[in-house]
C-alpha cells in the first residue's frame, strides 16, 4: 500500500529543498504597473453597495468588504486555533491527517497532485463538524475549537447569504422571487460550506517558492481571512498578478466557478494564488461556500435568451467537484464542452 508521504516540518528547513522550488520568475510575473491597480473596498453599508459588488464581480471577480458587521472577536478566535492547530508537532498533525479519498483534515492543499512541485504551506479542511480530527489533535480541549470553528461558520454563512443577495440583485435577480434554492426567506439557509485554514510559513527562498499555486474556487463565493502578512495575488486579465493587500477588518470576496456558471459567465471567477514571506508566517482562513448538495447549479434562466445561450451544463457541487478533481483549471470548460457536445 502506498504512504501517505508525511509533511515535512518547515520550522527545520534553512534552505529551499529542491522539491520546494518552482520555476516561476517573480519579477516577469510582477509587472510594476500591476499596483497602479487594485482590488475594490467596498463598504457594505454603503448605498450604492449592490452597483459596486456588481461591478467588481464583472471587471475583477474579487474586491474586498469593510462594515460586514462579523465580530472582530471571533477572527483572533479562529486565528488562534489556527496557530494551536499549526504549531503543534508534525506527528501530532498526522493524526488527523486527510486521507487518500476524503476530504477534511490535515495536509497539502488538494490540488497539490497536478504539480510537480511542493508548495510552501500546510492546509486543514473543514467539512461539517470538526470534532472528529480536533479530538484527535487536541483530547482535552478540542471542544472550545470546536466552538469556534461552529461559532465562524454560522457568521460567515450569515455574511455569504447577504453577498449572494447582493450580487445577484446587480444582476436583476432577486433572491426570493428567481432562486428556488435561496429558501422562502431568500436567507440561503441550505447552503453548505468548507472552511479551509492555511499557515504558509516564513521561507528562507521566497522568490522560488510557491505558497499555493494559481487556481480558482469550486464555489460560488469564497470568503477569505487573511492575517497582517501579504502573499494573496490574483490574475487581472492584460495586466498580470495584482497583490491584494490585507487592510484591517476587511475581508476578501472571491467569485467561484459555480457562480460563473449561475452568472452564465457574466461573474468570472477569478484567479489567485499565495506566495510566501522570507520572515512572517501568514496564515488564512477560507471560507467555501456552495448550494446544499440536491441543487443543480445552471445558468440563470434571466441571464440567458436567443442571443445569449446558456454556457454551462447544470452542475452540482459535488459533480463540479469531481470534474476539478480530474481537470483542474480545465474545469469549467470541460462544463461546457460537454454542454457543446450534446
Ligand atoms: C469544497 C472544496 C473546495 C476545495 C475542495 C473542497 C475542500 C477544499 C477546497 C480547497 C481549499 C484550498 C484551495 C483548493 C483549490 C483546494 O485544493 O482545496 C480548494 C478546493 C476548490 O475550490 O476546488
Ligand atoms: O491564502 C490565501 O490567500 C489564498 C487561499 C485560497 O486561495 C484558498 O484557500 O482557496
Ligand atoms: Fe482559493
Amino acid at each position: 500500500m502506498p504512504s501517505i508521504r508525511p509533511h515535512p516540518d518547515f520550522t527545520s528547513l534553512r534552505e529551499l529543498p529542491d522539491s520546494y522550488a518552482w520555476n516561476h520568475q517573480p519579477d516577469s510575473d510582477y509587472p510594476s504597473s500591476a499596483d497602479a491597480e487594485s482590488v475594490p473596498i467596498i463598504d457594505l453599508t454603503d448605498p450604492n453597495a449592490v452597483q459596486a459588488i456588481g461591478h467588481a464581480c464583472k471587471t475583477w471577480g474579487v474586491f474586498q468588504v469593510i462594515n460586514h458587521g462579523v465580530p472582530t472577536h471571533l477572527f483572533h478566535m479562529v486565528e488562534s486555533t489556527s496557530r494551536d492547530l499549526f504549531s503543534l508537532p508534525v506527528n501530532q498533525k498526522l493524526k488527523a491527517a486527510r486521507s487518500p479519498d476524503g476530504v477534511s483534515g490535515y495536509g497539502f492543499a488538494r490540488i497539490s497532485s497536478f504539480f510537480s512541485k511542493l508548495m510552501w504551506s500546510e492546509g486543514f479542511t473543514i467539512v461539517g463538524s470538526p470534532q472528529e480530527h480536533f479530538r484527535q489533535l487536541w483530547p482535552h480541549n478540542y471542544i472550545s475549537h470546536c466552538d469556534v470553528i461552529k461559532e465562524y461558520k454560522r457568521e460567515m454563512k450569515k455574511l455569504a447569504g447577504r453577498l449572494m443577495c447582493l450580487m445577484l440583485g446587480s444582476l436583476g435577480i432577486t433572491a426570493e422571487q428567481d432562486i428556488k434554492w435561496a429558501g422562502p426567506k431568500a436567507d440561503f439557509k441550505e447552503a453548505s460550506a468548507a472552511v479551509q485554514l492555511n499557515y504558509y510559513p516564513a521561507c528562507p527562498d521566497p522568490d522560488r517558492a510557491m505558497g499555493l499555486a494559481a487556481h480558482t474556487d469550486s464555489t460560488l463565493l469564497t470568503v477569505l481571512y487573511q492575517n497582517k502578512t501579504s502573499g494573496l495575488q490574483v490574475l487581472r486579465e492584460g495586466v498580470g498578478w495584482i497583490r491584494v493587500p490585507p487592510v484591517a477588518e476587511a475581508l476578501v470576496i472571491n467569485i467561484g466557478d459555480l457562480m460563473h456558471i449561475l452568472s452564465n459567465g457574466c461573474f468570472p471567477s477569478v484567479l489567485h494564488r499565495a506566495m510566501v514571506n522570507r520572515t512572517c508566517h501568514r496564515l488564512s482562513i477560507a471560507y467555501l461556500y456552495g448550494p446544499s448538495s440536491s441543487v443543480k447549479i445552471s445558468p440563470h434562466p434571466k441571464l440567458v435568451g436567443p442571443s445569449q445561450p446558456p454556457l454551462y451544463r447544470p452542475v452540482t457541487w459535488k459533480e463540479y467537484l469531481d470534474t476539478k478533481a480530474k481537470h483542474f483549471n480545465k474545469a469549467l470548460s470541460w462544463v461546457r464542452a460537454e454542454l457543446v457536445s450534446l
